[in-house]
């Protein structure tokens, strides 16, 4: 069974084609990124899938169902502008959020104070929002959105604001929400972040989806035939007539007793046969294949499309 899909989604403000005829299919216990430069259309997506706008055109189906109003409560959306009313006690504010999400007043008491001391912001509870730090007031908000265990978290720039502390608790608690069994999706800009917690991708430029799969896949696909082969430096050890026919020689460097020379690989050669030609001669220390991280990936597909 799909868990969650938006078919051939457009959407258009005034003159401008913000969705193109986007698809996406986000696999149950994914955490899905959806990424893309500014003015991609990201927020367009999520503001739909929210329900918050409407496509011109175009399907949602949750677990195979049209998505419908009532599906609100089966979703967390954390947004990138954050906003809590100034005025009103953190607690007091927390509490009316999951009344509004369903929660009875005593089982939200109850699930708040559990996150408030685990967020180690317990000490908040009666101050008012104002008072709270920018950091402070985005646990708030992250926490108000999860507290309904929704099946479908979804989080806009979820770490812009916070200090590194912060950054590694909430990705914590990100992968713990997604052993749990939640989906989540989850736009940045911060492909560190994506390839370290992402399953999922998928890459929207001008209004158009252009990729998506499994993070591994994609990265995979986008790899060159290129090898790092590191070893002790030996000067009596010449790579130009150890390595073989099939490679070709990018570039080495020699730091301290330490070689690194970057392979290109024209035709098949086994790992062991090169290690074998190598070995004889000096001290391997590893050799991989060089795989290109999603920041690459990201700049070399929306370049080609400029
Ligand atoms: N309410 C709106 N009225 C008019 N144009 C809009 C509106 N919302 C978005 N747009 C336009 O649609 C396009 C896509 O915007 P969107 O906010 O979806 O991009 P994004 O991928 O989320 O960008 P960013 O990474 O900068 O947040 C942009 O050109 C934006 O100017």
């Amino acid at each position: 069974m799909s868990f969650f899909k938006a078919l051939n989604i457009v959407k258009t403000y005034a003159n401008h084609k913000a969705l193109d005829d986007v698809s996406i299919n986000i696999p149950e216990g994914a955490i899905y990124g959806l990424l893309g430069p500014n003015g991609a259309g990201k927020t367009s997506l999520i503001r739909i899938i929210n329900q918050i706008t409407a496509p011109d055109s175009g399907e949602i189906f949750f677990r195979n169902e049209h998505l419908k109003p009532s599906d609100v409560n089966r979703i967390g959306y954390l947004p990138e502008e954050r906003g809590l009313y100034k005025k009103m006690k953190v607690g007091e504010q927390a509490v009316y959020l999951a009344r509004l999400k369903g929660i009875s007043k005593h089982e939200a008491i109850i699930r708040l104070k559990m996150w408030f001391e685990k967020f180690e912001i317990e000490a908040w509870w009666d101050k008012k929002v104002e008072e709270l730090s920018k950091g402070m007031a985005q646990k708030v908000q992250f926490i108000t959105t999860v507290l309904h265990e929704p099946e479908l978290l979804i989080f806009d720039e979820p770490f812009s604001g916070f200090d590194p502390i912060n950054v590694e608790l909430l990705k914590r608690e990100i992968l713990e929400l997604r052993k749990k069994g939640t989906t989540i999706i989850f736009s940045t800009h911060n492909m560190g972040s994506v390839e370290e917690i992402c399953s999922h991708i998928a890459l929207i430029n001008k209004s158009r989806k252009i990729i998506e799969g499994p993070i591994n896949q994609i990265r995979e696909k986008y790899a060159s035939n290129t090898y790092q082969l590191s070893c002790r430096y030996n000067p009596e050890f010449s790579p130009e007539q150890t390595i073989g026919s099939e490679f070709e020689i990018v570039s080495q460097r020699v730091e301290g007793d330490r070689q690194d020379i970057i392979l290109q690989q024209n035709t098949y050669c086994p790992a062991n046969t090169l290690l074998s030609r190598v070995l004889p001669q000096t001290d391997i220390i590893s050799y991989q294949k060089i795989i290109p991280s999603m920041n690459d990936i990201f700049i070399k597909l929306v370049k080609e499309q400029a």
